[in-house]
């Protein structure tokens, strides 16, 4: 599903955040991206949705080479994948159902669909019953379930997931983590930056490595690390 191949990042102000990596994640992984500040876990994740462009290298996401795509078609790269951010990015303004068919709306679908779809994904991940309310008025932990709600409503293939829960109190984390499992099982690749180490060490799931912008291991079944 992605593959990189001997890639590097560097940005204009000269500062080299990845160098040579080489990385496969296969349909129905979950793959925690770990490492210190700075080591280029988001610069990874920007590089796969094509956020950002590669100095050097390679990069296919379901078969396509990024590097050569043209601008027009990120769109349509976009739908097969979900983002989720650490600080959410909601719409302020939206309503909880507003913020995901927003995600349905801007691709096109129809109104059919739509009513269709978001009911469904905000089943998914227990915030039916809050759909008229607005960001404000929710919890930290509901605001980023409604995030996910918005990024699995197109039903993507892969889930990209940038500390997603480096705003949440531990209980919340961990709620939050039951639902990646879940939408994981059901078949999604999910690749997660994070500093939760607590998390990490008990899911043992896969664990990629980075310092200073190189993949310094690559683990099934791994913990986080000693870095913490
Ligand atoms: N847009 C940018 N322009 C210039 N330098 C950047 C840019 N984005 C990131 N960098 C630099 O690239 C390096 C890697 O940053 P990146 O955000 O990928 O690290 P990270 O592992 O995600 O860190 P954190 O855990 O703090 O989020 C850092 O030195 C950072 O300052």
């Amino acid at each position: 599903m992605i593959q990189l191949y001997n890639v590097s990042k560097t940005y204009q102000n000269k500062v080299q955040a990845l160098n040579g990596i080489t990385l496969h994640i296969n349909k129905g992984e979950f793959v925690f991206l770990v490492g210190p500040s700075g080591a280029g876990k988001s610069t990874l994740t920007k590089l796969i949705c094509r956020e950002e462009l590669p100095t050097h290298g390679q990069v296919i996401v379901n078969g396509r080479s990024l590097p050569r795509m043209k601008n027009r078609q990120v769109p349509y790269l976009r739908r097969k994948m979900g983002m989720v951010y650490q600080d959410f990015r909601l719409i302020p303004n939206k309503t909880v159902f507003e913020n995901v068919a927003f995600a349905l709306e801007i691709i096109g679908a129809s109104r059919s669909e739509i009513r269709q779809a978001v009911p469904e994904a905000l089943r998914m991940v227990g915030m039916e019953k809050k759909l008229n309310m607005r960001p404000y008025q929710l919890s930290g932990g509901e605001q980023q379930r409604t995030a996910v709600a918005r990024a699995i409503v197109n039903n993507p293939a892969l889930i990209l997931a940038d500390e997603p829960t480096g705003n949440l109190d531990p209980d919340t984390s961990w709620e939050l983590m039951k639902l990646f499992m879940d939408i994981n099982s059901l078949g999604t690749t999910i690749l997660m930056a994070t500093h939760a180490w607590d998390i990490v060490d008990e899911m043992k799931k896969r664990v990629v490595q980075l310092e200073n912008g190189v993949i310094v291991r690559d683990e099934e079944g791994g913990v986080y690390g000693h870095d913490h």
